[in-house]
């Protein structure tokens, strides 16, 4: 099988260049309809795909995002490996505004959306203790690094609900207490669904702002972030250019087994299941339905 790499363009990251043969193209899908229509063409001799988050014009708010129909709209057009490219804010001093952070875990607060593909009639229970791509993240590190940008290795995002961004409070609980580095509003559910859609999925985060605790910034601006959010848009571009090179048009199966994930999750038996839902499911889970 054939990489086809897929990127989710967050805040400020509504399209990208230099894709040959580039087409913006209508997918239906089963869970309604994506955020948009999504660009694919080729880089370097790989295949690629776009999709931003919140819809050209940023349509969707975080928790209106339809992740269901994203993901599902990526893996039915062939996406292998989706990289999500996001604004966040930042709990660490040393994780300024401007640099970017490969994320590796998560702690999901969000309560607002439609979390699983699986459900009554086909229920599924994916692990996602690693829910990132430790494969696809070193290669985000590596296309991040060659172009020169400021990049961490690993960090625990905190999914929150928003739109509202956080009371101070809340920053310094998820900061002092709960160990976190970065915040945004959009990774889950879309990281657990990448999983039980056995998509790899590495996540890149784009520091705007210190978030509310920071004593010398104050609360968070939204102006101040779209201001870094323009110097941050291109670095990603560039990283992005760089990936196609690293990962390679050839896919061997994820040594990670995200490729896998739900070899042994579907626990409704083939005679219990919902004939409607298993339809729905031939994107995300032909493989092991048969849909
Ligand atoms: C523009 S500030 C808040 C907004 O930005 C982030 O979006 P994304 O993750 O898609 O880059 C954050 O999650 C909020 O949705
Ligand atoms: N401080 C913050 N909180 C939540 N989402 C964000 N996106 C960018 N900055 C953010």
């Amino acid at each position: 099988m054939g990489t086809m790499i897929g990127i989710i363009g967050g805040s400020g990251l509504y399209e990208i260049e230099g894709l040959q043969d580039a087409t913006w193209q209508s997918v239906a899908s089963p869970w309604g309809d994506p955020s948009d229509d999504i660009l694919t063409g080729t880089l370097d001799g790989v295949k690629m795909a776009f999709l931003p988050r919140h819809g050209r014009g940023h349509v969707h708010s975080p928790t209106t995002v339809p992740y269901r129909a994203n993901i599902d709209a990526l893996k039915r057009i062939g996406v292998t490996d989706v990289i999500s490219v996001s604004a966040c804010g930042s709990f660490r001093e040393d994780m300024a505004p401007g640099d970017f952070v490969v994320v590796d875990q998560f702690i999901d607060r969000t309560f607002a959306r439609d979390k699983s593909f699986f459900g009554t009639g086909c229920v599924a229970h994916v692990s996602v203790a690693h829910p990132t791509c430790p494969r696809l993240g070193a290669a985000c590190l590596e296309a991040a690094q060659d172009s020169g940008i400021t990049v961490h290795q690993g960090g625990t995002y905190l999914a929150m609900e928003g739109p509202q961004f956080s009371t101070l409070a809340e920053s310094k609980m998820y900061r002092e207490v709960w160990g976190c580095d970065v915040i945004g509003m959009t990774n889950m559910p879309e990281a657990k669904l990448a999983r039980e859609a056995e998509l790899c999925y590495a996540s890149v985060a784009m520091i705007t702002d210190y978030d509310s605790w920071h004593p010398d910034h104050g609360e968070v601006d939204v102006t101040q972030i779209i201001a870094t959010l323009m110097g941050n848009a291109d670095k990603a571009r560039d990283m992005v250019k760089k990936l196609p090179a690293l990962l390679g048009s050839d896919r061997a199966p994820c040594p990670h087994g995200c490729d896998r994930a739900l070899e042994f999750a579907i626990l409704t038996q083939p005679q219990n299941r919902d004939a409607q839902l298993v339809a729905k499911l031939d994107a995300v889970a032909g493989r092991m339905l048969g849909a």
